[in-house]
């Protein structure tokens, strides 16, 4: 039985990050300052917590500005919304991300939509969504933009390709779904009301689970020489070490036996999504400032 090929997503957002901090050194050259990004956290939320310093140290490396704004749970959304008013207006910042899921109490979608679409890093306004179904040049969602670019190193061309999208979030599954399109593959979207899931990613070449269900899509139901990209991030007690670890929501053990190339997690897509933020981050920058978008990005 062949193995198949486990994509090295970790060493491709690195290359990526490397291609950005050039791109930084000249973005400062040409304006005399850095790129900035500011991210917004709501509550305490420990994971959520490691994952914005992360983001913030990785931001710091590449070259660029990072500003942090931690807020505790009780904030009103007339607050959030004046943090964002402010945001918009400070020149230092191109990019702005509020960290999700907000608490229950503020409206995300009036919170993304006081987002400047200029600074949207996230892509998650409905002007960079809207311009993104309509094939306009966009502040694209990073992790699904992470997920094509990878996508594109293993297949090269993807035009014709039966594709699969398992979940259909407004941050992941929908975006993915368009730009799938655009690249021209024959697209699917699957979600809980899906008959018969089994079958229907078994048509695939390409399968993007973003579920959010540990190892739910089975090895048996890909297609043989399928690409899968797992994007779940989902944490389960290990019974060994008492520990708890991420697994996708992918069954990768079975799944090895049948695909072409598969990313694995950790290390294949949550990399990709902060490299891409980055990159985005870039891109607004010299949007904003009146500037070609810098090469190899
Ligand atoms: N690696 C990364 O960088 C990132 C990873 N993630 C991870 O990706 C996963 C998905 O995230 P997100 O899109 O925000 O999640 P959501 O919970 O917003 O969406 C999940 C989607 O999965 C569908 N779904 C749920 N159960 C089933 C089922 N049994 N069969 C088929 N479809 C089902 C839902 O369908 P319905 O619409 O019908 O309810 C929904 O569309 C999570 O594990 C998250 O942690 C998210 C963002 C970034
Ligand atoms: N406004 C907003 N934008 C987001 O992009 C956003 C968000 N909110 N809320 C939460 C989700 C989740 N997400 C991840 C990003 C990177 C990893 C990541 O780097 N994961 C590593 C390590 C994971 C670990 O070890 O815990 C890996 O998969 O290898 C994971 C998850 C971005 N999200």
């Amino acid at each position: 039985m062949t193995i198949g090929k486990i994509i090295d997503g970790k060493a491709f957002a690195a290359t990526l990050r490397d291609t950005v901090g050039e791109g930084v050194a000249g973005f400062v050259e040409a304006t005399g300052r850095k790129p900035g990004l500011a991210v917004v956290l709501v509550g305490e939320d420990p994971a959520s917590s490691v994952y914005v310093r992360s983001k913030g140290k990785m931001t710091v490396a590449a070259g660029m500005e990072s500003f942090e704004f931690k807020r505790p749970d009780s904030i009103g959304e007339e607050d959030l919304l004046d943090l964002i008013e402010e945001l918009n207006h400070d020149e230092r910042v191109d990019g702005i991300l509020v960290q999700l899921p907000l608490p229950g109490h503020i409206d995300e979608a009036a919170v993304i939509g006081a987002i400047d679409p200029a600074k949207d890093v996230d892509g998650f306004h409905v002007v960079n969504s809207g311009k993104l179904a309509t094939g306009q040049e966009a502040l694209v969602p990073c992790t699904p933009l992470g997920c094509i670019m990878l996508l594109k190193d293993e297949l090269g061309d993807l035009s014709g390709l039966e594709a699969v999208v398992v979940g259909r979030s407004n941050i992941v599954g929908k975006p993915m779904a368009a730009l799938l399109l655009a690249e021209s593959c024959t697209v699917t979207i699957a979600h809980s009301r899906t008959r018969d899931l089994a079958s229907v990613v078994h048509r695939a070449d390409i399968v993007v689970a973003a579920v959010g269900r540990a190892e739910m899509v089975k090895g048996e139901w890909i297609k043989p020489g399928a690409t899968v990209i797992d994007v779940g991030i989902n944490r389960v007690a290990d019974t060994e070490d008492g520990k708890s670890r991420i697994v996708g929501d992918v069954a990768t053990a079975e799944a090895l036996a049948h695909v072409r190339a598969i990313t694995p997690v950790p290390g294949g897509v949550g990399p990709m999504t902060i490299a891409v933020l980055l990159r985005n981050t870039l891109v607004a920058a010299h949007a904003r400032a009146g500037l070609a978008k810098p090469a190899g990005l």
